[in-house]
């Protein structure tokens, strides 16, 4: 067993880390104060090659590993969470399942601008009456001769606004046991009837793009099905594992973010003579918090490991997601508690870390929905 990083990923974390203290930190509170999407700092990762990380050379990757990727999720996400999200979303949700799925054709027409950075990518998967239960899924797909007709509602779906296509899934007809069928279509987001909005106020990652998509009669060529059209629901079941390990990698960024603010105020900030860092209470709460990131961090690799060794990794990335993000969440609050009452003050960012921690223990399957993911795989 090995626990040191490799050269190349040790390369990617220090470049993502320059790029993403230079060109995103400094923005950080304006993008979430303007709930702004920082199109032009994505367009830099583009050239950089960050949004091909996991990707194949041939598909305009730079055929990186799991673990690479990880490891610039967290970078990014330490520096910005709304901007990490859009990226995790991009790679994991937007383009892994035409590259898992896809046929040549799609992946040189569809994943080709992805991977290179000429747009971001979305995951349609929730609707209003299907969140948890995303088999409850009513959109509706029909063939009618060689086109497909999509008629639903798809909300939050992160990136839409900036994405040249959107996975989407559907119903598509029912199984001998009457059964619904869930295929997934990749939809061109200039295709006539479909509507993209993004209205919403989001309490964190407010540097995200989160939009509704209506499909009213929307036709696609049926050749833009994406993979086998039985199989939709396990596809997607299957692109959510993966995703889950980003969503876990950007809560250590958001957690180590966390932890460095909190180390460095505890150091600074003097109260009865001494700065508080000389406090037992809170060289616990730092140590707590240490502890913590090094384990969820570990636990990331782990399950990065798992997928990029191809082996089963569902229960690894159930337990990263959901132990990284209540990490998060746990260390930002104690963040804010170490900065008293500065850490209540926007300036700080530590109250936007716990607002921005808090996505990540819903999206991508709830806290609730990953401890029944991980107890199924126990066999219960
Ligand atoms: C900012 C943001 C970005 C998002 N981006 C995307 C995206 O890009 N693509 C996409 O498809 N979706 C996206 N989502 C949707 C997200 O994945 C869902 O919000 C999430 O899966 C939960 O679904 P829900 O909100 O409908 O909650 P519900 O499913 O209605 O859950 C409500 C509560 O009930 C609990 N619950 C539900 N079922 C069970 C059960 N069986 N056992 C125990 N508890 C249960 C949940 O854990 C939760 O606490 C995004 C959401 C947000 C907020």
């Amino acid at each position: 067993m090995d626990f040191s990083l490799t050269k190349e990923q040790q390369m990617i974390k220090e470049m993502v880390r320059e790029f993403a203290e230079k060109e995103i930190k400094p923005i950080a509170i304006e993008l979430d104060a303007k709930s702004m999407f920082a199109e032009d700092v994505f367009k830099k990762m583009g050239k950089l090659g960050l949004l091909g990380i996991p990707f194949p050379e041939e598909y305009g990757g730079s055929g990186g590993d799991t673990i690479s990727y990880a490891i610039a999720v967290e970078e990014v996400g330490k520096a910005c969470g709304g901007t990490g999200l859009s990226y995790a979303a991009a790679v994991s949700l937007g383009a892994s399942p035409i590259y898992y799925f896809g046929t040549e054709e799609q992946k040189q027409k569809y994943l080709v601008p992805i991977t290179t950075g000429e747009t971001l990518a979305a995951f349609g998967l929730t609707e209003p009456n299907a969140g948890s239960d995303a088999g409850g899924t009513r959109t509706t797909a029909v063939l009618e001769g060689d086109e497909y007709v999509i008629n639903g509602e798809k909300t939050w779906i992160t990136n839409a606004s900036y994405s040249r296509t959107v996975t989407v899934t559907a119903v598509s007809g029912k199984d001998t046991r009457g059964k619904n069928i869930i295929s997934a279509f990749i939809v061109p987001t200039d295709t006539q009837g479909i509507t993209i909005n993004s209205n919403y106020e989001k309490m964190g990652v407010r540097a995200s793009n989160t939009c509704e998509i209506i499909l009213d009669n929307v036709r696609v060529p049926k050749e833009n099905l994406l993979g086998d059209p039985d199989k939709g629901f396990k596809q997607f079941l299957f692109t959510l594992d993966g995703g889950r390990i980003s969503i876990a990698a950007l809560a250590v960024g958001i957690a180590q973010a966390a932890f460095d603010r909190a180390l460095a105020f505890s150091k600074e900030r003097i109260q009865f003579g001494k700065t508080i860092s000389n406090f037992q209470a809170i060289q616990f709460k730092l140590a707590d918090m240490a502890m913590e990131i090094e384990l969820a961090r570990n636990m990331v690799y782990k399950a990065a490991w798992l997928k990029d060794n191809k082996k089963p990794f569902a229960k690894e990335a159930a337990y990263a997601k959901l132990f990284a993000s209540e990490t998060a969440f746990r260390a930002s609050n104690q963040a804010i508690q170490i900065h008293g009452g500065s850490g209540y003050m926007r300036e700080y960012e530590v109250e936007r870390y716990l607002r921005d921690a808090k996505l990540l223990e819903i999206g991508e399957g709830t806290s609730e929905i990953q401890r029944l993911v991980i107890a199924r795989q126990l066999g219960c």
